[in-house]
C-alpha cells in the first residue's frame, strides 16, 4: 500500500508507526503487528499502532529516529507492507524451553537486535530466558562472537592494548575513573568503554558523563587513546557491538543481568575494541550479582576461557562486594568521590585500595615490576589527576576540573539512627532501589552517601546515611521507600529477646531502626 510519511515527534524503544483504522483493515493488520516500511533503498520494520485521529487516511505516521533512519522527505510516498514475525523469535522460543542453541540460531537473534526487529516484550523474553535457563561455554562464546560481527573493530598502530572492566553489581564502584588514568600515566594504552547502570544506581558512563563527553564513536575512541593513552567512554555511544545496549536497555529496568549475556556484552566491546590484556573486577558477597566465592571462581574461569578462544589474555579478581565501595552512590556524588582520590585523599579507603589494587593488576600484565608501588606512586605524585584531565578534556570537559566543582542534588535528607549499636549489614539492593527512587542515573544529584559502613560503632540520633535529590518530590519518594527497605540494618549485642520482645525501637509507625530528620 502506497502511503504518505508524516514525522511523528515522539520516540518509542522499538521502531514504531501509526496507521489510520481503515487503512489498517484494508492492509489486514492489528496493533502490534509487524510493518515492513520502504523507501528507495531503505526499508525498516515497525511496530503498528492504530488511531482515528494521530494520522488520516492514506498516511503512515512514523515515530522518532525510526524517521531518521528510513530519510523520506516530507509527505513523500513509502511502500507499506505487513511482514510475519523475525525468525529469532522461535529461538528465543526455544531458550525458554531451555534448549541448547546453534551458532545460526544465536546470529540470527543478534541480527534481528541490531537491526530492531525485534519488539522490546520480545527482547524482554530473550533475556528473561537466559536469566532462567543460561547458556553453555559454547554458546556463550557464539553470543560473544556474533555481538563482534554485527559492529565495527578497531585496530591500533601501535600495542599491545590494555583493558579493564568490572561486572558491576556492586554500589558506588566508582573506581574506572582512578584506574584508567593511573594504566594511562604509566604510559600503557587503554581504550576503556562504559555501560550505563544494568543492575546498579549508576554505572560508569553516567558518572562519567557529569563532567565530560561519553559519546564517541570508534574512530574517536581509538585517537584520543592514541594520543593521551586513555578514553573514559560510553560503550552505547559507538558501533562496537551495537546489539549490547539494546539488550541493556532491557536489563535495566528489570535490574538483572543474565551471567552469559554479561559475558558476552563485556568480552565482544573487549575484542571489538582491539584488547589484548584484560584484568576482569568480580565484586562477590550477598547483594551482588556473585553471591559467593565458588560462583565467582567459576565465573573468573568462564572469563579466561572466553579470553582463550577470543585471543585476549584475561586475569581476574575476585573483590568484596557486600557493600558499597566508598560511600557515594550515584553519578555527581561518586564523581565527587573519585576525583578526591585523585587529587591526594586516602579515604574512603575502599576506593583507594581497589583502585590501586586494580590498576596494579593491568600495570603488572604490561611488564611493570611491582605494581602496586607503581600505581601508589602514580596517584600520589600526582600524575593520575594530571592524566585524568587530560582525558577530560580530550572529552571536551572542564581541563582543570577539580572536585569542588561537582555539584550534586539541592535537596537532602539524612537517615538517622534510633539505637545505638553496630552497623551489622548494608543491604545494597535495597541502597540501589533507593538511590533510582531519588532520581539515579538520569538525575545527576541523586544518589545517597554513606555516613556509616559496616561495622562501624553507632549512637542514637547518628545520621546513616543521607539521601541526595534534584527534585523535591523525588526525595520524599526515595525517604518513603527507605523507612519502608531500611537498608543499613543496626544492632546491639543482643539482637533479640525472647518471648515477645522486639529487637527495635519503634520510632515511627514504618520504620523499624531509623527515624528521620529533615535538614
Ligand atoms: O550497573 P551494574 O550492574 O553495577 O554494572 C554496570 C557497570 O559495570 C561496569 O563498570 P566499569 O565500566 O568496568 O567501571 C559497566 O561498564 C557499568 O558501568
Ligand atoms: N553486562 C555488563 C556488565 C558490566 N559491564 C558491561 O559492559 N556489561
Amino acid at each position: 500500500m502506497n502511503l504518505k510519511a508524516r514525522y511523528i515527534d515522539m520516540e518509542s524503544a522499538e521502531y514504531t508507526c501509526v496507521l489510520h483504522d481503515n487503512d489498517a483493515i484494508e492492509l489486514g493488520v492489528r496493533e502490534q503487528d509487524r510493518i515492513r516500511i520502504k523507501h528507495e533503498r531503505n526499508s525498516i520494520v515497525a511496530l503498528l499502532q492504530t488511531t482515528d485521529t494521530v494520522v488520516n487516511q492514506g498516511e503512515v505516521g512514523i515515530l522518532g529516529r525510526a524517521y531518521g533512519v528510513l530519510g523520506p522527505e516530507r509527505d513523500e510516498i513509502v511502500d507499506v507492507v505487513p511482514t510475519s514475525k523475525p525468525e529469532s523469535v522461535k529461538y528465543i522460543k526455544k531458550k525458554m524451553r531451555g534448549e541448547e542453541l546453534t551458532t545460526e540460531e544465536i546470529r540470527t537473534i543478534i541480527n534481528d537486535i541490531v537491526q530492531h526487529n525485534l519488539s522490546n516484550i520480545e527482547l524482554t523474553a530473550y533475556v528473561v530466558a537466559l536469566e532462567i535457563n543460561g547458556m553453555n561455554i559454547r554458546e556463550t562464546a557464539d553470543l560473544t562472537m556474533a555481538m563482534v560481527e554485527t559492529g565495527d573493530t578497531i585496530t591500533f598502530d601501535r600495542g599491545p592494548i590494555f583493558d579493564f572492566h568490572s561486572v558491576g553489581g556492586c554500589p558506588g564502584n566508582k573506581i574506572t575513573l582512578i584506574v584508567v588514568p593511573i594504566v594511562a600515566a604509566a604510559g600503557l594504552i587503554i581504550p576503556k568503554t562504559s555501560s550505563r547502570a544494568i543492575s546498579s544506581a549508576a554505572g560508569t558512563a553516567d558518572i562519567i558523563e557529569v563532567f565530560a563527553d561519553v559519546n564517541m564513536d570508534a574512530h574517536k575512541l581509538r585517537t584520543v587513546a592514541e594520543k593521551v593513552g586513555g578514553t573514559l567512554a560510553w560503550g552505547g555511544s559507538m558501533s562496537l557491538s551495537p546489539a549490547d545496549d539494546t539488550i541493556i536497555k532491557v536489563e535495566y529496568p528489570l535490574g538483572i543481568d543474565p551471567h552469559a549475556q554479561l559475558l558476552a556484552s563485556v568480552m565482544s566491546k573487549k575484542k571489538a575494541a582491539g584488547a589484548n590484556c584484560l584484568v576482569i573486577d568480580i565484586p562477590t558477597g550477598a547483594g551482588t550479582k556473585v553471591p559467593t566465592i565458588e560462583e565467582a571462581q567459576a565465573f573468573a574461569r568462564d572469563f579466561m576461557d572466553l579470553g582463550e578462544k577470543l585471543g585476549i589474555e584475561v586475569r581476574c579478581a575476585i573483590t568484596y562486594g557486600e557493600q558499597p565501595v566508598g560511600r557515594a552512590i550515584g553519578p555527581a556524588l561518586e564523581a565527587k568521590e573519585a576525583i578526591t582520590i585523585l587529587e591526594g585523599s586516602k579515604h574512603p579507603s575502599s576506593v583507594y585500595e581497589k583502585s590501586i589494587g586494580m590498576a596494579a593488576m593491568v600495570l603488572e600484565m604490561g611488564g611493570i615490576k611491582n605494581g602496586e608501588a607503581k600505581a601508589k606512586e602514580i596517584l600520589e605524585s600526582g600524575q593520575a589527576l594530571t592524566k585524568f584531565r587530560e582525558i577530560v578534556a580530550a572529552q571536551g570537559g572542564n581541563p582543570n576540573i577539580s572536585s569542588s566543582d561537582i555539584t550534586v542534588g539541592m535537596y537532602k535528607h539524612d537517615i538517622i539512627s534510633a539505637m545505638s549499636g553496630y552497623v551489622n549489614s548494608i543491604k545494597n539492593k535495597q541502597l540501589v532501589q533507593i538511590a533510582r527512587a531519588a532520581g539515579s542515573p538520569k538525575d545527576k544529584g541523586a544518589g545517597v552517601v554513606l555516613n556509616k559502613k559496616r561495622g562501624n560503632r553507632v549512637l542514637e540520633g547518628e545520621t546513616l546515611y543521607t539521601i541526595y535529590a534534584d527534585h523535591e518530590a523525588k526525595l520524599e519518594q526515595a525517604i518513603e521507600l527507605a523507612r519502608k527497605l531500611d537498608p543499613m540494618v543496626v544492632e546491639n549485642m543482643i539482637i533479640s529477646k525472647l518471648p515477645n520482645s522486639s529487637k527495635y525501637t519503634v520510632i515511627e509507625e514504618t520504620s523499624s531502626n531509623v527515624r528521620s530528620e529533615r535538614n
